[in-house]
């Protein structure tokens, strides 16, 4: 997968796993055995909180940045760290992302590291953007969006990379990526993972309305893969992982990669290209005029 976050190979390529149990199937079976203390790890920074259910392999990650997560470099940075430490720890195999923040999963990229900032530091933002996706999209972790609110943009990009989305019934949230309302466009790796997901024409129609897609909508085009009342959200998750973490990882891990692979190497192929692309087109002038009448339009929504 990702050169950055090398599959872990449970399992040399071509020799049989024990199929005896699925206990046995994951990375924690193959750590000698030890008595742990508790079971479950936390590790909590200012906008990220994750805990790690060591017995089950399962890690939950909690976006809290107030007001509405929005993906500052800070917490992409914080966000890359996490999923590191997942990634590396032989005892995570699944990852659930949620938000403890009311309302919202995430604001989607931080405009403001997008305005009247310096072309260094619009390389470096965009670069954590790309890690971000390629250490989420690339992961061997099982991964589940539980979408507990409203998720434009960067938002939908994170829930995208994900192995599954799970989301909230509210007629007020929406998700897509809406990037051409603002001026801006998706990235063609936003709209790679987006046509994997949904297919080329519901993307093509998506992309270039900037469309916000209510939950239900949502739900009809392929975005989310299922709806949920608000208190069966975690259930739900943790029963979509328990079915996913049923299979041998190796098989389960080698089908996302031979999945994802394509669109991984492209983006890798490109990816100064693409910093270079992004730090011109957000230069412009007209771009951030349009950034700014977008922030303003935002301002006076709430007065
Ligand atoms: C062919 C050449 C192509 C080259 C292309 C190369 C590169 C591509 C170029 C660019 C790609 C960029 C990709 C961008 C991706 C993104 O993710 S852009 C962000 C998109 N996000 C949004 O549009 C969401 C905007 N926000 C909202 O709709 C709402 O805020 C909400 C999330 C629904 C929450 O609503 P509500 O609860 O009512 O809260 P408020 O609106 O009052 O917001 C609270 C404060 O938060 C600020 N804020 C909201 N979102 C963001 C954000 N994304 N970034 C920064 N700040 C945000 C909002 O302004 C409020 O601030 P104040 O309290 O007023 O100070």
């Amino acid at each position: 997968m990702c050169p950055s976050v090398p599959l872990p190979s449970p399992c040399p390529p071509g020799i049989l796993f024990p199929y005896s149990s699925p206990q046995l199937w994951g990375r924690a079976a193959l750590q000698p055995p030890v008595l742990l203390p508790t079971q479950r790890r936390t590790f909590s920074n200012n906008k990220i909180l994750v805990e790690l259910d060591t017995s089950s392999g399962v890690a939950t990650m909690k976006f809290k940045s107030p007001p509405v997560n929005s993906l500052s470099l800070d917490f992409l940075t914080e966000f890359c760290i996490s999923l590191e430490k997942l990634e590396n720890d032989r005892a995570c195999r699944a990852l659930i992302i949620t938000s403890a923040i009311p309302r919202i999963f995430s604001s989607g990229l931080d405009i403001m590291e997008m305005f009247g900032k310096s072309t260094e530091h619009y390389a470096e933002f965009w670069r954590a953007v790309q890690e971000m996706w390629l250490r989420l999209y690339g992961s061997s972790m099982v991964t589940v969006a539980a979408i507990n609110g409203s998720s434009p943009a960067g938002g939908c990009l994170i829930a995208l990379s994900c192995d599954y989305r799970i989301m909230v019934e509210n007629p007020k949230y929406v998700i897509g990526l809406n990037e051409a309302q603002l001026g801006i466009v998706a990235p063609f790796w936003f709209k790679d993972t987006f046509v994997n997901t949904v297919g080329h024409r519901v993307a093509e129609r998506s992309l270039q309305l900037g469309l916000l897609h209510p939950v239900t909508e949502a739900h009809q085009i392929g975005l989310v893969d299922e709806v949920v009342p608000e208190e069966k959200l975690q259930e739900k998750a943790a029963a979509v992982v328990a079915q996913w973490l049923a299979l041998p990882d190796h098989a389960r891990q080698l089908t996302k990669s031979m999945m994802r692979k394509a669109v991984l190497d492209h983006m890798l192929a490109h990816r100064e290209e693409d910093i270079q692309n992004f730090v011109k087109f957000i230069s412009k002038d007209s771009i951030q005029k349009s950034l700014s009448m977008y922030m303003e339009m935002l301002k006076k929504k709430k007065s």
